[in-house]
């Protein structure tokens, strides 16, 4: 993992979407939005269910593409492509898991370095050169799972794990390849306190040491609250707030399109109802 050398360098922008725009036929996922997440920053995303925020996602990871405006990862002036993201330093978590039930867990982070599937990559480079390349992926999956403390469940298979194992084995793909722009989907969806707090701690740990710039999707508001430098909330595809938690939560518009409801009706997550 070169990059944990790295100083955070807030300074730098890694991800910025300019008055980007999705319709899916009548229906305006994301209107209008301009957001920018840095070096070194933890950025939270949040809105009522239905607000954008897997759209958004997706317009990062080229999975959608803008109906206008403009997406640049890092200095790069083309439009995301999915199948180049891991090259141009991008993962993301799934709000599901996606782990391969019948891969260990071990092959499972793996995945996280190609889009090809395990398997394909020794087919297409022969044997020796694929052996090589098989080593030095095992290598990077076990420091992956060691960062995360779960080295030693490599060899399992994922359904033998408790969930909030299963939950850091997805991060652990996600890290394998060293991000500089990391997007998680829900991150805490599932665990406890106790698995919360580390996590939080894990995010700052990668955010301060590797310069890894964040940007999460979470209902849980306290979490994201207590965790991010910045917090966007969308509200029907527009960009109502982009400021500090502690604006965001003073915020009147905010709190009427998402954290009054939040408030109400589920403290602790489990999705804005609307
Ligand atoms: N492929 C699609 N085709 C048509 N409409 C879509 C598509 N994807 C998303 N939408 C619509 O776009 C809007 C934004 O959806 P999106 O899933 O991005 O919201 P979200 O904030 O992620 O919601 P949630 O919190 O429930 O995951 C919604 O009205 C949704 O129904």
């Amino acid at each position: 993992m070169s990059r944990s050398a790295a100083p955070a360098t807030a300074a730098t922008t890694r991800l910025s979407l300019h008055d980007v725009s999705v319709r899916f036929g009548g229906v305006v996922a994301l209107d209008h939005v301009d957001l920018t997440v840095s070096d070194g920053e933890v950025v939270g995303l949040i809105g009522p269910n239905g607000a954008g925020k897997t759209t958004l996602f997706n317009v990062v990871c080229g999975i959608v593409r803008p109906t206008s405006g403009e997406v640049r990862i890092g200095a790069s002036s083309r439009p995301p492509v999915t199948h180049r993201l891991v090259r141009d330093g991008v993962a993301r978590t799934l709000q599901g898991l996606g782990l391969f039930a019948g891969l260990t867990v071990r092959a499972n982070v793996m995945a996280g370095l190609s889009t090809a599937a395990p398997g394909m990559l020794a087919a297409a480079l022969g044997a020796p050169r694929a052996a090589r390349h098989e080593r030095t992926a095992e290598r990077r999956a076990d420091d992956a799972l060691d960062a995360l403390g779960i080295r030693d469940t490599a060899g399992r298979l994922p359904g033998d794990l408790p969930y909030p194992v299963r939950k850091r084995v997805a991060l652990a793909r996600a890290l394998v390849s060293d991000p500089a722009l990391l997007l998680l989907d829900e991150p805490a969806g599932g665990l406890g306190a106790a698995d919360i707090t580390e996590l939080a701690q894990t995010v700052r740990d990668l955010a301060a040491t590797r310069g890894c710039a964040i940007l999460l999707v979470e209902h849980h508001v306290d979490l994201v609250m207590s965790l991010c430098d910045r917090v966007a909330v969308l509200d029907f595809g527009r960009l109502i707030a982009d400021a500090t938690p502690a604006e965001v939560q003073s915020d009147p518009a905010v709190v009427e399109a998402y954290l009054g409801i939040e408030a109400d009706v589920a403290p602790h997550g489990g999705g804005g109802p609307r």
